[in-house]
């Protein structure tokens, strides 16, 4: 069984759980409350390149990487670094997650935020909606062609943006195909776990030019978001580095001076 297939039936029954306990309806009531989604598409085409920047307590390639007692404030530091958005980690079993995280991210700060997680029923959009969040990722493998259609179209009409996530380029045939507005490659191979920063070169080509195009994954610093940049990319997803660097804000701030560059800004404006 691939990792991804393990995540996958954890999530599933962690599901079970909170769907015995809370009916969609309940949760539908709650997503009515929440403030209204923000754009995702908008947030992430600034001038430049954009950085979203990640909550994630632990991995299953890497284990354990920073307690994060508090993650309202780290998400906090990150607004303040200039970050477009805040990418939120809400699976529980493999990388310490909540949707209690989700909660207190969304409470602090302005900009949008992602649930990322390993979404495989509309249930997961509602929770994400009604627990604050603006983008949900998809992760294309997880999910067969009528699937992927199914979860794009709700969650876009709950007013989630959703971030495609691909790892090939036949993965983004059938991005595109499913109407997916924002597409992240992921350089982390989900079957290997080890990550390659040459896959978006490879990938983002096929990507057509009115999609916004995000880098996942191995972003150590503003090097690699440059080289991203060169490729095409229209924003980054950065965690790992933050979390277990010493001054997130700083480092944010960094890779926002870095994105923001001129050079960077040709074509894009
Ligand atoms: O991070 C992992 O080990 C991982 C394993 C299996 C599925 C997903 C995984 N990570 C999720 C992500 O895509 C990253 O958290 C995100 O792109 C940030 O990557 P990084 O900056 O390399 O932490």
């Amino acid at each position: 069984m691939s990792v991804l297939d393990e995540i996958i039936d954890g999530v599933r029954a962690d599901l079970a759980e909170r769907q015995a306990r809370v009916t969609l309806d309940d949760l539908k009531r709650r997503a009515a409350r929440a403030r209204d989604a923000k754009d995702g598409v908008a947030a992430l085409r600034g001038e430049g390149v954009t950085v979203i920047c990640e909550v994630k307590r632990s991995s299953p390639s890497k284990g354990a990487l920073a307690a994060i007692a508090d993650p309202a404030g780290l998400a906090a530091d990150y607004e303040a670094g200039g970050a477009a958005a805040i990418s939120v980690l809400t699976e529980q079993r493999r990388f310490g997650g909540s949707l209690a995280d989700l909660e207190a991210v969304r409470a602090r700060v302005d900009v949008p935020v992602l649930r990322k997680d390993f979404i495989v029923t509309a249930y997961q959009l509602w929770e994400a909606r009604a627990y604050g969040a603006d983008l949900a990722l998809l992760i294309v493998s997880a999910l067969d062609q009528p699937a992927l259609v199914s979860l794009i179209e709700r969650a876009e009409s709950i007013g989630l943006t959703p971030l495609v996530e691909v790892h090939d380029e036949e993965e983004v045939a059938r991005a595109v195909d499913a109407g997916a507005r924002v597409i992240g490659v992921n350089a982390r191979n989900l079957k290997t776990l080890e990550v390659d920063r040459g896959t978006f070169a490879r990938v983002a080509p096929r990507i057509p030019d009115r999609i916004v195009k995000v880098a996942e994954s191995g972003v150590r610093g503003p090097h690699d978001l440059i080289a991203y940049a060169h490729d095409g990319a229209d924003a980054v997803l950065v965690g790992e580095s933050l979390v277990t660097g010493k001054d997130p804000r700083t480092a944010v701030a960094d890779l926002v001076a870095a994105g923001a560059h001129p050079a960077l800004r040709n074509g894009r404006d």
